[in-house]
């Protein structure tokens, strides 16, 4: 049964499935669609996608679609400070569970140099993005807390992370509710997006994002896509 209407904003299109398995496929449907759309427009096509659990499923039917992966370029909207095989690392999510099938044939752009400290590595990714172009399509997550990327409540970094009118385009954040120093894409490199996208399953999240109607992005980082001029895509699975 589809499960009932989030009580959300108007601006956000909601996409409402059963199961996880349907709702990784319906995100991967429109993010096949995307990537085409920008490949016949423009001859490429750049995908930044999140890390964490639930994006499993998604980048696992995204791998079987068949469109141009070499003209695809990914990269991350956040990443944990740790070496690319850890079980923590991102990069080591899509190179696992993205660039296989069909998809072998896209370009990563990883966001973390191992090695480096958060801060220096943050400077050096916002450097590489700053001159990059407009991301097609983004896939955002959200945490049980209502962070979002590695945007989180209260975390150092993440003010400078929310700035709308911040010139970052990365930054480094330190919570303190999880382990490892992360890289996340800020704001206003977030809503550079052609088209947004944010992914969550399950009651909890529901209820998260809910609350986060109105809310300070200092308190609920979520709540800054949520504003009424930046479309979202939701999808959304108990
Ligand atoms: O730490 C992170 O958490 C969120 C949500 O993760 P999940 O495990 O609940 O799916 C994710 O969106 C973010 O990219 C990740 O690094």
């Amino acid at each position: 049964m589809t499960p009932a209407a989030l009580a959300l904003p108007a601006h956000v299109t909601q996409h409402r499935y059963a199961t996880a398995s349907e709702a990784a496929s319906a995100l991967a449907e429109l993010a096949a669609r995307t990537l085409t759309t920008a490949i016949d427009a423009r001859g490429s096509a750049h995908l930044y996608v999140s890390g964490g659990r639930s994006p499993v499923p998604f980048l696992e039917a995204l791998s079987r679609q068949p469109l141009a992966w070499q003209h695809v370029t990914v990269g991350l909207v956040d990443e944990r400070c740790v070496p690319a095989d850890d079980d923590a690392s991102n990069a080591r999510l899509v190179r696992t569970h993205l660039l296989q099938n069909a998809a072998h044939a896209a370009l990563f752009e990883p966001l973390y140099e191992s090695g480096l400290d958060a801060e220096t590595a943050a400077q050096r990714a916002d450097t590489r993005l700053a001159i990059g172009p407009r991301p097609d399509l983004v896939v955002l997550g959200m945490g049980d807390d209502g962070h979002t990327a590695s945007l989180f409540p209260g975390a150092p970094g993440t003010a400078a992370g929310l700035d709308p009118r911040g010139t970052r385009s990365v930054v480094a954040t330190h919570p303190q509710t999880v382990p490892h120093a992360r890289l996340s894409l800020t704001l206003p490199a977030l809503r550079r997006a052609r088209t947004l996208a944010l992914a969550i399953q399950g009651e909890v999240k529901r209820h998260r994002l809910e609350s986060a109607v109105g809310a300070a992005p200092e308190t609920l980082p979520i709540a800054a896509m949520l504003d009424a001029d930046l479309p979202l895509q939701l999808f959304f699975n108990p």
